[in-house]
């Protein structure tokens, strides 16, 4: 069975990691390729690896109004500039959006693949969680779903690689000489991911998340995302570490670890890790998560909730190891 895909923002770091997912599925062909100023280019001028097949494949100015006949289309957009152009793409043509314009939007599914994939098998549009939030909702949902944590009092120390800024990157912060060897945290207090945690944590814990606090650092390797997450609550490591293994049982892209995780752990997988240390005594839970935030933070989750609303095996196209080291 062929399923007929498109990618629009293909030339992005988010596009460029679709493409080399479904370049090795199973059963999506790419047949439309779509994007702004990489317009006109031959995906071989983009990408002088990409399989012989797909080389000479050209990259179409972005318009909605004019695609070709597609099953599934793949939108990796800056945030803030997709929902108008999305909105006139039929309804024949399913959406998995990696940006953030449509995450708890009405109509649109939260993308959230590894906690509730039946919510997502029968839509047509599905919004991709952020990076942050698809790395801090997998560690925290199953220490929210067994009542270990309060909602009110997280606090969330995140680490991303610089691919998370995407290569249009705005100002001259993400360069080489900027980045490297250097630390920076950023969004203090303001994080354009902090709603949709709190929308998300309520949603799990049943309870008001107020008290989130979220700071995420830029740190230079190119891929990888950890969060550190500090909660208030009583249970022992080992009741969320089993709470955990009970909440993922049979979910294939889960790992819970004793160890805390490392982001090379996940380096281009779609594989989301955790693990928990925690201090009865003093009421602290310790909860860490580590995606590939081009992974599990985008383009991977993207292709699993296409499985999903493809009705194709969620695993498909995604079962490769990670690389190492
Ligand atoms: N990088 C990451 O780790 C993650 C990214 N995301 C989200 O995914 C989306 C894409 O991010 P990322 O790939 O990193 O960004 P990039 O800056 O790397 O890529 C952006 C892409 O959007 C295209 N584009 C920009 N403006 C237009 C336009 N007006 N019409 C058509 N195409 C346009 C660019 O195409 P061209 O070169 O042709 O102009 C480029 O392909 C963002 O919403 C981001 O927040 C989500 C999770 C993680
Ligand atoms: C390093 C870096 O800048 N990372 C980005 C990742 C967010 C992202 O990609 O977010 P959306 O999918 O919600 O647009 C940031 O923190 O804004």
């Amino acid at each position: 069975m062929s399923i007929r895909v498109g990618i629009v923002g293909i030339s992005g770091f988010g596009g460029g990691e679709a493409l080399r997912l479904i370049a090795a599925h199973p059963a999506f062909e790419l047949v439309y390729a779509a994007g702004e100023g990489s317009a006109g280019s031959r995906l071989v001028d983009r990408f002088p690896g990409v399989p012989h097949r797909l080389a000479g494949l050209v990259i179409e100015k972005w318009d909605p109004a004019a695609l070709p006949d597609l099953d599934l289309l793949f939108a990796s957009l800056p945030t803030g500039t997709s929902a108008e152009a999305l909105a006139r793409v039929p309804e024949t043509v399913k959406i998995v959006d990696i940006g953030g314009d449509h995450r708890h939007v009405e109509g649109w599914v939260y993308g959230l693949a590894d906690i509730w994939p039946d919510r997502i098998r029968g839509s047509r549009r599905v919004a991709n969680p952020g990076c942050f939030p698809v790395a801090t909702l997998n560690t925290l949902a199953p220490l929210l779903a067994a009542g270990l944590i309060e909602p009110g009092n997280i606090v969330i120390d995140a680490k991303t690689g610089i691919s998370g800024a995407g290569r249009g990157g705005g100002d001259s912060r993400f360069g080489y000489a900027e980045t490297n060897e250097n630390l920076q945290p950023y969004g203090l207090l303001q994080h354009v991911h902090m709603p949709e945690m709190e929308t998300t944590i309520e949603q799990l814990g049943g309870g008001s998340a107020a008290g989130l606090v979220f700071t995420p650092h830029l740190v230079p390797m190119t891929r990888g995302l950890l969060v550190t997450i500090y909660c208030r609550g009583s249970a022992s490591t080992a009741q969320c570490l089993d709470a955990a293994r009970e909440f993922y049982a049979d979910r294939p892209f889960v790992r819970v670890t004793d160890r805390p995780p490392q982001t090379k752990w996940a380096s281009g997988s779609n594989l989301s890790f955790m693990s928990y240390a925690a201090d009865p005594d003093r009421n602290l839970v310790i909860a860490m998560g580590v995606v590939d935030n081009l992974g599990k933070g985008a383009a991977g989750h993207a292709v699993q909730n296409a499985n999903l609303i493809s009705g194709l095996p969620e695993t498909a196209g995604l079962e490769g190891a990670p690389v190492w080291p």
